[in-house]
């Protein structure tokens, strides 16, 4: 009987103890996971159906003799005008986008329905999701796809320097794999950026200077993206053409641009800092309007020449580019903060006038008119009504209005 009794209670302090072990296991499996994107699951569970493909096949569907494009990162600031401009004219457009929480996802949602109602689908998922890139050039012969998606921001990528790696390296790398696999093979037109000059001090910047002072992991990450593309040129026979932005802005905008943020501070009498380069000098930038780089993307897309390989290897050479999309003059950030000051100045507050931290000899008479004023006053409306939470349906709105009335490429 004390045997049995022994024996039950070994069985039953196993079991315990097997149970806090396993239960234990799982917490930890559990919290230490990398955060996944829930776009990525929902691709594989409800929405690969016939329905689904349906979609893809009708997005993608051209007019005679124009382009079908796959464009990654649709429901972002560049990502929408673009795939709205090429909808516009003509082409097929399928949207691949992750939605992550950057910044207020909300937005991307808006640009999204937007760019539904114009006819295209933006597909909920993730550049790193080989079966889902897979299946898509399973369903559609894409001409070309135009590569937006990427952990954007100079300064976040000191918070979180893995969210870089996965979108610009690990992303990059896994949709030339895809691209190379393809057939036909698509001519790739991707962003690059104007930071890959990082440290150089020659201006006008030229895309014959070297590169190779990034002054940040997502300029280093972009320009790594640079020379990974000349690998998959060269190996593969894939038409790549990079294009380095400088700074864009204009309606839609990302929250985390300087310009939208100033804004938002500046209205709310908060205090702003202007950052001071080499010299003590405040920093300057080739601010781009949007209109203009989706000009360039589409130019890019017009004019790349056909991938050359096929079955993993390349026929011939293929073309490789990397092009700047900006002006050559930088304008100092103390004028944009001046142009918002002006624009802005009925809602200014003393206090917000005392805590900019700006050289306060600067002259605002020679200051004057940035590049398109107007859409900065944009962009500052836009800026506004999108930081309070119950205006959002009425920014929504003009956010529509904007893109109807004015958008016309
Ligand atoms: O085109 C580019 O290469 C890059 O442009 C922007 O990066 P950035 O130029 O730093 O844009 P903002 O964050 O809007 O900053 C604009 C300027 O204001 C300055 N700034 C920013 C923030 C701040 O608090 N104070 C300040 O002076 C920045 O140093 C910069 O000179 C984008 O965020 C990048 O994703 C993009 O690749």
């Amino acid at each position: 009987m004390d045997k049995h009794r022994r024996w039950t209670y070994s069985i039953t302090k196993l079991v315990f103890w097997a149970t806090i072990f396993a239960g234990t296991l799982l917490f930890v499996c559990f919290r230490s996971s990398p955060p996944s994107h829930s776009a990525t699951m929902k691709w594989g569970s409800s929405n690969n159906t016939p329905q689904w493909e349906k979609r893809v096949r009708l997005s993608a569907r051209s007019r005679s003799g124009h382009l079908s494009v796959l464009v990654t990162g649709a429901a972002g600031f560049v990502g929408s005008h673009v795939s709205a401009a090429l909808k516009r004219r003509g082409d097929g457009v399928v949207g691949l986008d992750n939605f992550n929480s950057y910044y207020d996802p909300s937005l991307k949602r808006a640009r999204q329905k937007l760019l539904e109602q114009r006819g295209v689908f933006v597909i909920e998922g993730d550049i790193n999701d080989e079966k889902l890139l897979k299946k898509l050039f399973d369903i559609v012969e894409f001409t070309h796809v135009m590569h937006l998606a990427a952990q954007a921001g100079v300064r976040y990528a000191m918070k979180n320097p893995g969210s870089y790696i996965h979108s610009n390296i690990a992303g990059l790398v896994t949709l030339f794999e895809a691209c190379k696999s393809a057939n036909p093979q698509p001519s790739i037109v991707w962003a690059s950026s104007s930071s890959v000059y990082g440290l150089n001090s020659k201006v006008p910047f030229s895309e014959k200077d070297q590169t190779d002072q990034p002054a940040s992991l997502y300029a280093a990450t972009k320009k790594a993206g640079e020379e990974i593309a000349h690998t998959y040129n060269h190996i593969y026979g894939l038409s790549i053409t990079g294009l380095r932005f400088f700074t864009v802005y204009g309606p839609w905008g990302r929250p985390d641009m300087a310009y939208f943020f100033f804004t938002k501070n500046i209205l709310k009498g908060n205090p702003i800092s202007v950052f001071k380069g080499s010299n003590n000098k405040t920093v300057a930038r080739d601010f781009t309007y949007i209109d203009d780089i989706v000009k360039g993307c589409l130019g890019a897309l017009d004019t790349a020449e056909k991938s050359t390989g096929s079955g993993g290897k390349k026929k011939k050479n293929a073309q490789l580019r990397v092009f700047n999309l900006g002006n050559t003059s930088p304008v100092p950030v103390t004028k944009l903060v001046s142009i918002l000051e002006k624009l802005l100045k009925q809602n200014i507050t003393k206090s917000a006038k005392h805590h900019l931290d700006v050289n306060e000899n600067l002259t605002m008479a020679h200051l004057a008119g940035l590049h398109k004023n107007r859409n900065y006053y944009f962009s500052a409306q836009i800026c506004y009504l999108w930081s309070l939470p119950k205006r959002k349906k009425q920014c929504t709105e003009f956010y529509a209005f904007w893109q109807m009335k004015r958008i016309n490429y």
